[in-house]
């Protein structure tokens, strides 16, 4: 395939209820779809998972749309392309700026999908025609209300609850959820709101039996997991911290991790996911897939990472009404039962819907 034209837009969707972390709150969604057309008119579609502020990574929608526009669009435009593969390769002069990278990438693996007509997921190797999920709850008002929401995503079906916490928002809720809800797979996602000096009250964690901890150190730790690790038993997932094969390798051989997630934008794109995911399954680390509340575009790419083997525990992909009032593919993302049934149609198998993207979409441009 040779790429002819891309258009990238800004579009802002309305969160149906915030969403609270240890570092703050969303009530809207900004971010990037972008729309990739090859010499035969076949489209793909991407979805940059960078937000509007840099605190979950340092990239930015602004800095994504600058390094797509300035750099990795000029990259790939009329160059000859295989495969999907490539496109990691055609990158390389270009550091980090994965957000911004698997944005095209994920435009590239669907046109792919579509001309060898299969599934993304099959594509991809994925041999699953239904995911598990899990769903991840934000910050709450009082424990009596994070009780009453987990309640109705246990009735939902959903097979792993992931709660945020934060230091004031840890122990005495997770002694709650577990009193409460005796049999329901818990987690904890911190997203670096620990130092290792606070490992007593990590260790208070280990009374509930939670499946992992996500991230409970710096951003950009290894070093004090490893040591982290060592002083409590529930298993430590890295999140942040991870983003490339080679980050991977360094934190299971330093044993900062038990088990990773993987999410696509944060490592570059599939085709690095993918390797992650081949080298944690040699090496015994289960994996799952995590999210960044994104649109249908990026939930169906995700839904397709997620039928390789190695995805043994359930992810954050949680159903498109989680999220929004109305996503914008056919059909939507629907979880029933905790499961998702993987769509078999090529390409990433939903469509978009122009005239819902057309009206929540704030900026446009396109490249040729
Ligand atoms: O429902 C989702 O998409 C996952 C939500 C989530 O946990 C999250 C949302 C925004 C930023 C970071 C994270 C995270 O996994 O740490
Ligand atoms: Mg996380």
């Amino acid at each position: 395939m040779k790429i002819t034209e891309i258009t990238i837009r800004h579009v802002k969707m309305k969160l149906k209820e915030p969403f609270t972390t240890s570092f703050g709150t969303f009530d809207d969604k900004d971010f990037l779809v972008l729309e990739a057309k090859d010499e035969s008119g076949t489209i793909g579609w991407g979805e940059s998972v960078a937000f509007h502020s840099p605190w979950y990574n340092e990239e930015t929608l602004q800095t994504n749309w600058h390094m797509l526009e300035d750099f990795l669009i000029p990259l790939i435009l009329n160059k000859e392309i295989h495969h999907p593969d490539e496109v990691n390769e055609l990158f390389q002069p270009i550091r980090k700026n994965n957000m911004a990278k698997s944005t095209i990438e994920g435009a590239i693996w669907d046109i792919y999908a579509q001309q060898t007509n299969q599934s993304l997921a099959a594509a991809l190797g994925g041999k699953k025609d239904k995911i598990e999920v899990g769903i991840s709850i934000g910050i709450q008002k009082s424990i009596e209300d994070l009780v009453a929401l987990v309640d109705g995503f246990v009735k939902e079906g959903y097979k792993r609850m992931k709660i945020k916490i934060k230091p004031g928002w840890d122990v005495e809720v997770m002694r709650t959820l577990r009193e409460t809800f005796p049999d329901v797979a818990f987690m904890a996602d911190a997203n670096s709101a620990y130092r290792l000096t606070d490992a007593e009250t990590l260790k208070q964690l280990d009374a509930f039996h939670l499946t992992m901890i996500e991230q409970p150190l710096a951003s950009d730790d290894i070093i004090d997991h490893a040591a982290l690790q060592k002083l409590i038993d529930t298993p430590i997932c890295l999140d942040e911290s991870i983003h490339s094969l080679e980050d991977t390798r360094k934190a299971v051989e330093l044993g900062s991790t038990k088990i990773i997630n993987i999410k696509i934008g944060r490592v570059g794109g599939l085709t690095e996911a993918k390797k992650i995911h081949d080298y944690c399954e040699v090496n015994n680390i289960p994996v799952w897939c995590g999210g960044m509340l994104e649109s249908g575009i990026g939930r169906a790419h995700n839904v397709a990472l997620t039928t390789l083997s190695n995805f043994i525990l359930p992810g954050d992909t949680a159903g498109s009404s989680r999220y929004w009032e109305k996503d914008i593919i056919d059909p939507e993302v629907v979880v029933k039962d905790g499961y998702i049934e993987v769509p078999q149609k090529a390409g990433i198998g939903y469509e978009v819907n122009r005239e819902t993207v057309d009206s929540f979409t704030v900026a446009q441009k396109t490249y040729k």
